[in-house]
């Protein structure tokens, strides 16, 4: 059989963790844009001893993001549930993530699939349907091209048969099984 992707998406309530940045340049700043652009009360603390111009810019008006403005020190890791490293610093990272495995934390560190936890995903936004995007590893850029594809292709208007169906799903009457035999009657037709 060819290769599987054996990666398990979920869906992050990313405003009830703790997420720590280490790093504040330009890859920080796409790890924290990934994050925001998908949550904007995202709790996210940055620790770095130098900070790019356009990420300080862009965090800004975020309520929920912290600075710490020096080099990561292990105890930045206490009450945090997520970590992504994100400086220009291997041997760093190789410690951080040995730190993350000794208290059972989450560690992403970008660009470095051997070292991380979880992969960020390319994500298809509309309304309320988000649509997550993994290539195992493979091609970040093809991820990023099926994204846009996925965005020209599903209606706008897919949000507003989701509002449709929340109000119907809370006014079906019935056991479990003849509501669940009535949403997929009802849902036939639209996605054709
Ligand atoms: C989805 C997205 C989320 C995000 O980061 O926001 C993401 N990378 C994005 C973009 C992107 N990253 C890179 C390029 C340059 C072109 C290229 O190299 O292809 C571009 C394209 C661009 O920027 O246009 C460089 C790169 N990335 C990784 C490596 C190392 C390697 O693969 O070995 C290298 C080489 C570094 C080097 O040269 O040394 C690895 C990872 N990147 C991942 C996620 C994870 C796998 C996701 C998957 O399964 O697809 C994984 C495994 C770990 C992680 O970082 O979580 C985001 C899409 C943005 C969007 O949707 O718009
Ligand atoms: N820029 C890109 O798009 C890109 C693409 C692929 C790979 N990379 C690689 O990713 C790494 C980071 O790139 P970048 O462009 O974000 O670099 P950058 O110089 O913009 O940022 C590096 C950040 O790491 C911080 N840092 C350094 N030592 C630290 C420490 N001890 N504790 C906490 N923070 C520390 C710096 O203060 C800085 O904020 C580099 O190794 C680069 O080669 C970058």
């Amino acid at each position: 059989m060819s290769e599987t992707n054996k990666l398990f998406p979920i869906f992050l309530k990313i405003s009830q963790l703790e997420v720590l940045i280490v790093g504040g340049g330009n890859v920080a700043l796409e790890k924290a844009g990934a994050l925001l652009n998908n949550c904007e009360e995202a709790k996210l603390t940055f620790v770095a001893p130098f900070f790019r111009e356009e990420t300080l810019a862009f965090v800004k008006d975020f309520p929920e993001v912290k600075l710490i403005n020096r080099a990561f020190l292990p105890s930045d890791l206490e009450g945090k549930q997520v970590v992504i490293c994100t400086t220009d610093m291997p041997e760093l990272h190789r410690e951080i993530k040995q730190l993350c495995e000794a208290k059972n934390l989450l560690c992403n560190v970008a660009d470095t699939p051997d070292l991380c936890d979880f992969y960020l995903g390319s994500v298809v936004q509309k309304g309320n349907l988000k649509l997550g995007i993994s290539t195992n590893g493979k091609s970040p850029t093809l991820a990023k091209r099926i994204k846009a594809y996925l965005n020209d292709i599903i209606p706008d208007e897919i949000d507003i048969s989701l509002d449709q169906m929340e109000k119907v799903r809370k006014q079906l009457k019935g056991d479990f099984q003849e509501k669940i035999k009535q949403l997929n009657e009802i849902t036939k037709g639209v996605v054709k």
